[in-house]
């Protein structure tokens, strides 16, 4: 396969993702690019990627090894370029958080996506807002299969994740299956209507430690965005059900009301992540209104004068955390509070953890279980 590289398109814990163009036609293409002695996660992703088609997973176009001009060895998996970024950036860009028809449009299509690896018997184990990207068509796509892995009882057990994503049987580190995938689409909903991963209160004080002891541990859901209409709200319980069997499954929440009551919107609607306006808030079908909101506020306040911050309709948006990134080498892990992603963490179920970069030593299994 003759290609070329261009510019950086994104980094993630374990590679570098490039736009590049085929020689033989006119195709973009996207190229996950680390080097070949730090490439285990990629050629695992590369294996489970090639197995899946679905309009709903990005798609796989081949992959290789490959001498740079430098002399470094790579290894590249070539892929289906999305030019519209993440279901993060899609947040960024309009302004923290995306509306209420792009919210019910994406959750659908995770959900298909889903549906469609789980029934390959293939679990994702990092569902989030970041490694969801939007296709051309506007449609959103499962990408980063770094963690997946098959749910064959004799594979290898590794914890792999993002903690604010985790469900609580992950952040205990018992298991990690189809139910655990569908934790994090709750998660990913309320990072797409909050800008936030859930558990913003834990993170922007404290660390990741802390998230995985409180997911794990301390019987909590995440807090429920206070805009939402009672019909998002029952479906984000309905990914919240803390015993993983309880969970509904992709098919089943493809079928709840939430997801039933608009139709799909047209692709032009979508491309270029066209601004919404605020007028959004005001639609009942999805987000409460702002006089409904103001009326409850006002009974709650009277009910409890010293609950003064609830007075603000927009205060429990306000909280922004502080993106955490660890950036350990040998001397240890370190949690880098000021910038860059929610990362993946990777840890064997026995033994130490393992990253994807031999460079960004995460945390390891016996450090977690003394935090806890
Ligand atoms: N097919 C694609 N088209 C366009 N951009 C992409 C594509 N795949 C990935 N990206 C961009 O590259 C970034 C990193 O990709 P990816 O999440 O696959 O890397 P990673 O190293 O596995 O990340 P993680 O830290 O989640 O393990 C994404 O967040 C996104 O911005």
């Amino acid at each position: 396969m003759e290609w070329t590289r261009g510019r950086i398109l994104g980094r993630g814990s374990t590679a570098t993702v490039y736009a590049a163009t085929f020689h033989n036609s006119d195709e973009i293409l996207a190229v996950k690019t680390s080097e070949l002695h730090r490439s285990e996660f990629l050629q695992r992703e590369a294996k489970i990627l090639s197995s899946l088609k679905s309009p709903y997973v990005i798609g796989y176009r081949g992959s290789e090894t490959k001498r740079e001009s430098n002399g470094v060895v790579t290894y590249n998996i070539l892929m289906e370029y999305a030019p519209y970024g993440t279901l993060t950036d899609a947040a960024a860009k309009n302004g923290g958080r995306v509306d209420e028809t792009r919210v019910v449009k994406y959750t659908r299509e995770i959900l298909r996506g889903l549906e469609y690896v789980h029934s390959k018997g293939i679990v994702h184990c990092d569902v989030k807002g970041s490694n969801v990207v939007v296709s051309e068509k506007g449609e959103a796509k499962i990408a980063d299969f770094g963690c997946a892995k098959r749910v064959d009882p004799g594979f290898e057990s590794m914890i792999m994740g993002t903690p604010a994503f985790m469900a609580p049987e992950v952040a205990r580190g018992e298991k990690q299956g189809k139910e655990s995938d569908i934790w994090a689409v709750g998660c990913t909903v309320i990072e797409m209507v909050t800008g936030s991963p859930p558990w913003a209160e834990v993170n922007s004080r404290e660390d990741p430690v802390s998230v995985l002891y409180r997911v794990g541990y301390s019987g909590e859901t995440p807090e429920l965005p206070c805009l939402l209409a009672e019909e998002a709200k029952d479906f984000l319980e309905k990914c919240f059900k803390r015993e993983a069997k309880e969970r509904w499954t992709a098919t089943q929440l493809l079928n709840h009301p939430f997801l039933l009551t608009k139709p799909d919107i047209e692709p032009a609607l979508v491309s270029g992540f066209v601004s919404s306006s605020p007028t959004s808030v005001t639609d009942q079908t999805f987000w409460r209104s702002v006089e409904e909101e103001e009326e409850e506020e006002t009974e709650e306040l009277q009910k409890d004068s010293r609950d003064l911050d609830r007075l603000n309709l927009w205060g429990c948006y306000s909280e922004r955390i502080g993106r955490l990134r660890c950036v350990g080498g040998l001397d240890g892990p370190r949690w880098d509070m000021e910038g860059g992603d929610w990362i993946t963490v990777r840890v064997r179920c026995e033994g130490t953890m393992i990253s994807g970069s031999q460079e960004e030593l995460i945390i390891s299994e016996n450090e977690l279980v003394g935090e806890l």
